[in-house]
């Protein structure tokens, strides 16, 4: 904190890339204080409350977190169970888990680290409940950090990463906190506890909105970390023999190792453009919502849950693609990619488990088609779904961006009007609105991801060509472009076949297209990934280091191995001594018999 405002860094984002340079492959413990618990407070309190709380969360006088699930609950917030009910005679709230499944569960850095919380809870006002609200509650006293009378605070456990993180579990038995530590910016509970609602109830949900956008821009940094891990091992690792009897080939020569990390390194470049997209277009939706304007709530909500959950998923199984793909020693902490697989796969569940993100999305997918079909207009990126089902492609040789824009556009609209058309079937057979929709949603899941790849890829067009770029940069970043859209054709043929949108001859261009490209990338693949400019110490990576010092880097790495301070281990003089001592005695007496 203080070395930050001694290198003078304002911006927050600056301060979170040094935050994760400062501590690159863990967690820090003040992450969701600062990209959760503090922009909330901004962004739901009311200007007197982020006066008075703000500043006391940018110094860190007060370290916070976002404490909404629950041992019982975490997607259905609706169903949470924690309650908080106001008593006018002393103009506070009780703060009560009336239930084990109630019990606050994995909100992080509640176990040792916060002294306060913002909780999620069902507000109570004269007798009547108003459904989730967030609450500013102290945990810790701020004098020496002991939990507070009333509650119950501790550790959940080990997980499978995110070891950085303290997540907590947490009891509240009627615990007493002043009215005026509601957040009360939308909602509002008078002195004689008359309730005043929000424009919008959602509007409370505004803080997952906001980290789901950031959780887009960390899908990318994690892909493009293994992948640069990935990439520079393979230019470094020599094994087998390409041409007889010839010397030991760079695995990176191999063209199943192209068709692994080159689409890989593609998807890197278009989930940077992505996460910068969208949070442009968060930047700008949320300034309308803080002034009021709500109109595009529901098409930012839709394309965070989707974007969040599409990336999540796509980094994550790249990760492992990359892990695999340098073999041994890529299952070797040494490699670093374990630890940044670790870390973000969380991200598939929390801000909103992936498929119950899609779902959100699907929902306005299917809300947009109706209008659409109604003639009503519908917003810029959702005019697709009004393309013309009957046209075929004109894909050619050259694979021009506007032919791939085009079938990916194509592809989504079937896939939507597929889904929202089995949806209406159900319906008119005579299922219930839930059933109807819920027998659809495996084909609304299908379409959502094709909604999110057309996003993706008609995003990287647009920039490449908005943006000036020189020409030598600007061929090199549309082989990217194009490789990561023809890519995605190809390992989804089915999804894009199966109304005859392409004819076979479309299909063997563009089977040809993707492994020529693999050849075009080849001798730019080390350069695109030290584009990144990722430093050894941000990758902590003895496959990926820039230097390339790959053997010598592992042998350093093992020799450190705390197993080898001592030459004989415990282990011997305490079982594998007294084991071999007793079988030769056996022996003995079985030679003696
Ligand atoms: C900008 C650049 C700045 C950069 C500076 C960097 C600063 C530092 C960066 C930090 C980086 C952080 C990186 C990530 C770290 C994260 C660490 C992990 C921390 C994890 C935290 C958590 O997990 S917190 C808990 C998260 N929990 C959830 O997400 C729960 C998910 N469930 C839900 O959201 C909801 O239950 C639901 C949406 C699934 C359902 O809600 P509900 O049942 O109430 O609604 P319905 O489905 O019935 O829908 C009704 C109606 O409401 C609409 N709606 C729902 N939600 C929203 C919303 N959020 N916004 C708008 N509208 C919403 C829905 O669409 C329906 O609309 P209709 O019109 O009726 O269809
Ligand atoms: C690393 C990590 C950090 C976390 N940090 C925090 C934190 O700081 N603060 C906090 O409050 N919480 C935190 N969480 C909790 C997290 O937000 C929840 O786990 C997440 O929202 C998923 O909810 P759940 O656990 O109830 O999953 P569930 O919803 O129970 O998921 C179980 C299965 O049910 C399915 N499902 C559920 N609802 C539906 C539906 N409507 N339609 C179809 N399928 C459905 C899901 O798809 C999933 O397959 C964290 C979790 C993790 C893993």
């Amino acid at each position: 904190m203080d070395r930050m405002e001694e290198l003078g860094f304002r911006s927050e984002t600056d301060r979170q890339i040094f935050r994760e340079a400062a501590a690159p492959v863990e967690l820090s413990p003040f992450g969701l204080h600062s990209g959760m618990f503090v922009p909330t407070l901004e962004r739901q309190g009311t200007p007197e409350q982020s006066r008075k709380w703000v500043p006391l969360g940018k110094s860190f006088k007060m370290i916070g977190t976002y404490a909404q699930t629950e041992l019982g609950h975490g997607t259905f917030i609706r169903g949470l169970e924690t309650t908080a009910t106001f008593d006018p005679e002393t103009q506070e709230f009780i703060l009560d888990s009336p239930t084990l499944s109630s019990i606050k569960y994995w909100p992080g850095n509640v176990a040792k680290t916060v002294n306060h919380c913002l909780v999620m809870a069902q507000l109570y006002t004269q007798g009547k409940c108003h459904g989730t609200h967030l609450f500013l509650v102290q945990v810790r006293n701020m004098e020496d950090h002991t939990i507070m009378p009333g509650l119950e605070i501790g550790d959940i456990g080990p997980k499978l990463g995110f070891d950085g993180v303290d997540n907590g579990f947490m009891r509240f038995n009627k615990y007493r906190i002043p009215r005026m530590n509601m957040l009360m910016r939308y909602a509002k509970v008078l002195e004689n506890g008359d309730y005043i609602k929000p424009k919008n109830a959602k509007l409370t949900y505004g803080a997952m909105v906001m980290i789901r956008v950031f959780i887009v821009m960390d899908a990318f940094k994690t892909l493009s970390r293994a992948a640069v891990i990935a990439v520079r091992y393979s230019a470094v690792r020599r094994q087998s023999e390409l041409r007889p009897g010839g010397e030991e080939a760079q695995v990176m020569d191999y063209q199943t190792q192209q068709y692994k990390l080159f689409p890989l390194l593609a998807t890197s470049y278009a989930f940077l453009l992505a996460a910068e997209g969208m949070s442009q277009i968060y930047a700008k939706i949320s300034s309308d919502i803080e002034r009021g304007n709500l109109e595009d709530m529901p098409q930012l909500h839709a394309l965070a849950c989707g974007l969040k959950a599409f990336c999540t998923w796509v980094a994550c199984e790249g990760i492992e693609v990359c892990r695999m793909s340098c073999g041994g020693h890529g299952y070797s902490h040494a490699s670093g990619i374990p630890k940044i697989y670790a870390n973000i796969v969380g991200a598939c569940t929390y801000e909103g488990e992936n498929t119950v993100m899609m779902l959100q999305t699907a929902r306005y997918l299917s809300k947009c088609y109706i209008r659409g079909q109604r003639g009503e207009s519908l917003p810029e990126l959702i005019q697709y779904l009004t393309t013309d089902l009957n046209v075929k492609s004109t894909l050619g040789e050259d694979c021009s961006f506007e032919s791939l824009v085009a079938a990916y556009s194509h592809r989504a609209a079937r896939m939507v009007a597929v889904a929202c058309k089995l949806q209406q079937t159900n319906k008119k057979k005579g299922m219930a609105g839930h059933d109807a929709w819920n027998k659809s949603t495996v084909p609304f899941i299908a379409a959502t991801k094709a909604h999110c790849h057309l996003f993706i890829v008609r995003n990287f067009v647009t920039i490449l060509s908005q943006k000036k770029i020189d020409p030598a940069t600007h061929n090199v970043l549309s082989q990217l472009c194009t490789l990561y859209a023809v890519y995605g054709i190809v390992e989804n043929m089915g999804e894009f076949m199966q109304d005859g949108y392409f004819n076979q001859d479309q299909v063997s261009i563009l089977n040809r297209k993707v492994l020529a490209l693999l050849e075009d990338i080849r001798p730019n693949a080390v350069a695109l990934v030290d584009a990144f400019d990722y430093p050894d110490h941000l990758l902590q990576s003895c496959l990926g280091r820039y230097d390339g010092q790959v053997y010598e880097a592992l042998y350093e790495y093992s020799k450190s191995s705390p197993l080898n301070n001592t030459d004989i281990h415990s282990s011997y003089y305490n079982y594998i001594r007294p084991m071999m001592q007793k079988r030769s005695e056996s022996k003995n007496i079985s030679a003696k018999l």
